[in-house]
């Protein structure tokens, strides 16, 4: 998030409010509370009750000022004389938006932006401000080179610019993955996600489900990622459908459908989760064990406890149980041995989720994300002391760091000699996943976020061989 910034803001707020208005508040909300962008539109909307084309656009101006929100501050930059870092929040935030729209969204003409946000403006603060809105807002409309790009000081300034991240992040990515692949994953975190279900197979066939989501007006295809998934183009909140209600389906991204097609648990095995909340991962492993044996799902923060709980509740999974405990110390907690399957979806950087979590992008530091391979290793040791011998122990991430994914298993198998990677992993994932596995290492994966525009994961698989 932007560090300038008078802590008072000059503006009155108005009543009557455009959808750009709504999402002017929403971005200014975000920015002084350092909230998640997802949680402070969901807030919003609950309280606005917006028609459904309002809302599409005021999370469209959301999500896009915040994802673009260095190369709109490039292409202001020449035309705010006395500084952007001097603009008052509010205002910086409006031309922002502005600018997105002008740039990026091919829908609404130039001039209605201009004359929409001078409105916003002059509802808000005197009449200085918005003529300086309006000033600025036409020059760049003069100019041709506007919205162009500039060579930054190295090539890896310019894609920072070009697509929108952070230089440590793209420098980072480019390190790992080459400038092509960096640059692909970069832009394919502009791309609004798609939502996506997981059909509980207990209850329905995805064919089922995809015919009556489309009589009923829905845009929904099978998902190319996961046999069990749905992709929802067009239509809405299925969080308020009755069939979500019955436990019919779950709201999960396809590339998360993945993990438990790794661990593949049985019917009547004993299976720990240990950083289960809210319970999506549990769910569906407890499906594909038609609900037969004992899943423990747990977390470490008891109020997430009652998350796990109400997913198993909607589902009607009884074989379910929500447990609280620090994952660090599992190995406190349960018998040495006692679980068929482990699955450790760890804590994370979070990065191949940028596209959901666009706000993450600016605010996680490098300094910060060094720290979490440490406790990832921790984590992964005391869950590996309650694997049977001959068990399996799924490690899963939703990011693309070298360092947190393949870094931390190599690190706990240079340790634990009666571990070794699971090289039948592969030929349980589904086919769409296989072409991704590198020949010479079937026990990994590492979907990124452009492979099938879903999220970025990695998913590890290891046996315990006595
Ligand atoms: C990636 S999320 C898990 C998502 C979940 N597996 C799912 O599919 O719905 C990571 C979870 O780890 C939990 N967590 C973080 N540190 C933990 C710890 N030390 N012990 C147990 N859980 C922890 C967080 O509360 C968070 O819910």
């Amino acid at each position: 998030m932007t560090q300038q910034k008078k802590s008072k803001s000059t503006r009155r707020v108005p009543r009557n409010q455009s959808a750009r208005g709504h999402a002017l508040d929403i971005l200014i909300a975000i920015e002084e509370q350092s909230a998640y962008s997802n949680l402070m539109l969901n807030q919003a909307f609950q309280k606005l009750q917006l028609e459904q084309q309002d809302k599409a656009l005021v999370t469209e101006l959301v999500y896009g000022t915040i994802q673009r929100q260095n190369t709109l501050d490039h292409f202001l930059t020449p035309f705010v004389k006395k500084g952007l870092h001097k603009l008052d929040r509010w205002v910086h935030l409006l031309l922002r938006m502005s600018v997105y729209q002008m740039a990026y969204m091919d829908r609404i003409p130039a001039h209605a932006v201009v004359n929409e946000s001078v409105t916003i403006a002059k509802q808000r603060a005197h009449q200085g401000i918005s003529g300086m809105v309006n000033g600025v807002l036409r020059s760049m409309l003069r100019t041709a080179d506007a919205f162009t790009v500039r060579e930054g000081q190295n090539a890896i300034e310019t894609m920072s610019l070009q697509h929108a991240h952070p230089v440590w992040m793209m420098e980072q990515w480019v390190k790992q993955y080459g400038e092509e692949t960096a640059a692909r994953i970069a832009a394919s975190n502009q791309l609004p996600p798609a939502a996506s279900l997981r059909v509980n197979e207990m209850k329905m066939k995805r064919t089922e489900l995809i015919d009556i989501l489309q009589e009923q007006g829905y845009t929904v295809r099978p998902s190319l990622v996961h046999p069990s998934g749905v992709v929802v183009e067009r239509g809405g909140n299925l969080a308020a459908h009755p069939l979500f209600q019955e436990g019919c389906f779950s709201i999960q991204d396809e590339s998360s459908m993945v993990v438990a097609e790794a661990v593949a648990p049985e019917p009547g095995m004993t299976v720990l989760d240990c950083c289960a909340a809210p319970g999506g991962k549990s769910s569906h492993m407890a499906e594909k064990m038609k609900d037969q044996g004992q899943l423990i799902a747990n977390d470490l923060h008891p109020h997430k406890q009652k998350l796990i709980q109400q997913q198993a509740d909607r589902l009607g999974l009884q074989s379910i149980e929500a447990k609280v405990s620090d994952a660090a110390q599992i190995d406190q907690v349960y018998e040495s041995g006692q679980f068929d399957r482990i699955l450790l979806d760890a804590p994370c950087s979070g990065l191949g989720v940028i596209r959901r979590k666009p706000d993450l992008k600016w605010n996680k530091q490098a300094e910060e994300m060094a720290q979490l391979p440490a406790l990832q290793l921790q984590l992964l040791e005391a869950a590996a002391a309650l694997l049977k011998p001959d068990g399996r122990l799924v490690y899963s991430t939703c990011t693309i760091v070298e360092q947190e994914n393949e870094g931390v298993v190599q690190s706990f198998l240079d340790k634990h000699p009666e571990y070794t990677w699971d090289e039948q992993m592969v030929e349980r994932l589904p086919e769409s996943i296989q072409t991704l596995v590198q020949e010479d290492a079937p026990g990994r994966v590492q979907i990124l976020p452009y492979h099938f525009q879903s999220d970025g994961f990695f998913i590890a698989s290891l046996r315990r061989t006595c």
